[in-house]
C-alpha cells in the first residue's frame, strides 16, 4: 500500500439535499484526473451494507468493510469523498473537510422537489439548523482543515468549487513531497508527517 499521497484527498459534505453531489460534479471538471467516490454508491457497488434501516428508509452502511476497501484508494491521493456522514476516515488520510450549508426554505424546497416524506424533511432540516454534519467534521479532524461554505445559489457553486480548486493548487505548492498516509502518533511529532 502507497506510503505517501502526491494529492490531496478532499471530503465535501453537508446535510442530504445541500449540494454536495452538484458540487462535486462541477469540481471533478475543474481537478482533472481526481477519483470521485459518491460513498453511497461506493458501499452498494462493494458491497458495504450491513441493514436497511425501515424506518428511514436508508441503507446502513458497515464502516469497516467500507474502509477495508476505501482505504488502498485514498492512500492513492487525488480523492474527491461525497457523504453526508464525515466522521468515519481516518484523519491521516483527509485534507480537506468542505461542509456545505444551505439555508432552511432552500433545503425544504429541494427535499420536498424528491418526494421526501415529511418527516424524514423534518429530520434533515433539523439535523441543518443545529448543525450536526459542522459539529461531525469538527469533533473529527484539525479544526484548519474544515471549512464551511454556503451553497444556496449556482453562483455559491461556482465561487465554492473556486476557492477548492485555489486550496488544492496551494496544497500541491506546499506539499511537492506529498504526505504520509500512516499513523503518526497522537502528537504528529515526526517530521516525516508533513
Ligand atoms: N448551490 C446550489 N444552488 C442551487 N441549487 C443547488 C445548489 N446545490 C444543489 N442544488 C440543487 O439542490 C438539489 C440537491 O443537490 P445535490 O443532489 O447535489 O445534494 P446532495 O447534498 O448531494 O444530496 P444527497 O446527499 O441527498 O445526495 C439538486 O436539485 C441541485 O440541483
Amino acid at each position: 500500500m502507497e506510503l505517501r499521497r502526491f494529492g490531496p484527498n478532499i471530503i465535501v459534505t453537508g446535510t442530504p439535499g445541500c449540494g454536495k453531489s452538484s458540487t462535486c460534479e462541477l469540481l471533478k471538471d475543474e481537478l482533472k484526473g481526481y477519483k470521485y467516490y459518491n460513498i453511497s454508491d461506493f458501499a452498494k457497488d462493494n458491497d458495504c451494507f450491513e441493514a436497511y434501516d425501515e424506518a428511514r428508509k436508508s441503507h446502513i452502511v458497515d464502516e469497516d468493510k467500507l474502509l477495508d476497501k476505501l482505504e488502498p484508494l485514498l492512500r492513492q491521493g487525488n480523492s474527491i469523498i461525497d457523504w453526508h456522514v464525515n466522521d468515519v476516515f481516518p484523519e491521516r488520510l483527509i485534507d480537506l473537510v468542505v461542509v456545505l450549508r444551505c439555508d432552511n426554505s432552500n433545503l425544504y424546497s429541494r427535499l420536498h422537489a424528491r418526494g421526501y416524506h415529511d418527516s424524514k424533511i423534518e429530520e434533515n432540516l433539523d439535523a441543518e439548523i443545529m448543525g450536526v454534519v459542522k459539529q461531525d467534521a469538527v469533533d473529527s479532524y484539525e479544526p484548519h482543515i474544515v471549512v464551511e461554505l454556503q451553497g444556496d445559489t449556482k453562483e455559491d457553486m461556482v465561487s465554492n468549487v473556486a476557492r477548492i480548486v485555489a486550496w488544492e493548487k496551494m496544497w500541491l505548492e506546499q506539499h511537492s513531497d506529498g504526505v504520509t498516509n500512516e499513523y503518526q502518533g497522537p502528537h504528529g511529532d515526526d517530521e516525516e508527517s508533513e
